[in-house]
């Protein structure tokens, strides 16, 4: 049985990373670390895991954490950096879900973060984890950098177009809306239900931390500098995030769906739809699948591509389990089969 530990066990992605690896089979719960809520049960929190997860939580110390296989860090930006090094230095092996282990260039992750990095050279060796595209490197890793909820979305949708060659890279445009539970649990104006509830919004359209981290892989499947225009917004819903991609197309294509459908065989957590279907949030809710359906509408220069996950499974928790299989041998969807709920 692996051990496991999380830090930060009582945000949103903390108690999902929960939920999923309850069922893992085999995962042995070993810490769960809250500062604000050292030594109440687990359970008493969060009901749904009554009877399921029986530890309390507990000061996120190295000693409790030094004696884990894997440490989830499900923490804000700059928690999982501070760490890092001194787990690495007892064989411990980090998933950080926030951002400290995601962009290569540090310039820009001082820039975005507003922080400066403070293990450059972990920075260095760590993987990013998005499986689709890296996964020979996550196998080996021993820190992995999960990607950003948008970010999966975004890269997953265009992959197929960009690896094939077929779109203008300099003008890509990805509008995208998340649910609310995107923001954390924290308790923030903007996500209060007055506040988000039966209204609609863009946010972060000037710029927006998940820009350099998509145009980062994006740039690693052209070779080249794409140019993306990125604009999030806020939907009036708990789960889920839907991105609408356009790319205008530079050559005859072909067979668009094929060649979605070809890239992505295999892929256990990526489900490309027959062609006209209109994949939706609720499609994909608590379960670990990308969901996408790829247009030319009427036969014209522009490719419209929709890709739907749940923020917190494939955006976030799902993944990052994704990567522990991977990290540690086992079968990649050991604990993710779960299918989503309807309605
Ligand atoms: N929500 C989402 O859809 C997604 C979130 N992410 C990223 O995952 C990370 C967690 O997000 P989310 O679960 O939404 O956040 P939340 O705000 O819901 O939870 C944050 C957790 O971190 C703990 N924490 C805060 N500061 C520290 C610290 N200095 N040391 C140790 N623990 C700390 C908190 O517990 P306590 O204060 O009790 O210790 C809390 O449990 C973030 O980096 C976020 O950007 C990534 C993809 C999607
Ligand atoms: C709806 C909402 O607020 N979503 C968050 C993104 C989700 C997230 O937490 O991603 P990171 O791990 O990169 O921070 C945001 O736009 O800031």
């Amino acid at each position: 049985m692996i051990k496991v530990g999380i830090v930060g066990g009582t945000g949103y992605t903390g108690v999902e990373l929960l939920r999923l690896l309850a069922q893992h089979p085999n995962v042995e719960l070993t810490a769960i670390t809250s500062r604000s809520e050292s030594g109440m049960p687990v359970a008493k929190m969060f009901p749904n895991l009554r009877g399921r997860v029986n530890l309390a939580f507990s000061e996120p110390s190295l000693e409790t954490l030094g004696a884990c296989d894997v440490v989830f860090f499900a923490t804000p930006h700059g928690v999982a950096m501070k760490q890092t090094p001194e787990l690495l230095a007892r064989g411990v092996k980090v998933i950080d879900l926030g951002a400290d282990f995601r962009l290569k260039d540090l310039a820009q992750f001082e820039k975005w973060y507003g922080m400066p990095h403070s293990c450059p050279e972990i920075l260095e060796e760590a993987v990013y984890g998005l499986p689709e595209v890296n996964r020979e490197a996550i196998r080996s890793a021993r820190v992995i950098g999960n990607p950003g909820c948008y970010p999966t979305a975004v890269q997953l949708g265009l992959m197929p177009l960009l690896k094939a060659g077929l779109i203008d890279v300099d003008h890509l445009v990805a509008d995208a809306k998340s649910g609310v539970s995107g923001a954390g649990r924290k308790a923030e104006v903007h996500t209060l239900y007055s506040e988000a509830g039966e209204s609609f919004r863009a946010y972060g359209v000037a710029g927006h931390r998940h820009l350099p981290e998509i145009t980062q892989g994006l740039n690693g499947m052209t070779g080249g500098n794409v140019g993306l225009t990125f604009v999030p917004h806020l939907l009036p819903m708990i789960r889920g995030i839907h991105a609408t991609l356009y790319g205008r197309l530079t050559k005859e294509p072909g067979d668009l769906q094929a060649l979605y459908e070809q890239t992505y065989a295999g892929e256990p957590f990526v489900d490309v739809m027959p062609a006209g279907s209109l994949p939706e949030t609720r499609s994909v809710k608590g379960a670990n699948t990308c969901r996408i359906a790829v247009y030319r509408p009427q036969g014209g220069d522009t490719v419209v591509v929709l890709s739907v996950i749940d923020n917190l499974v494939k955006g976030a928790a799902g993944q990052a389990i994704q990567n522990m299989n991977l990290m540690f041998g086992l079968a990649e969807d050991a604990g993710l089969g779960q299918i989503a709920l309807l309605p």
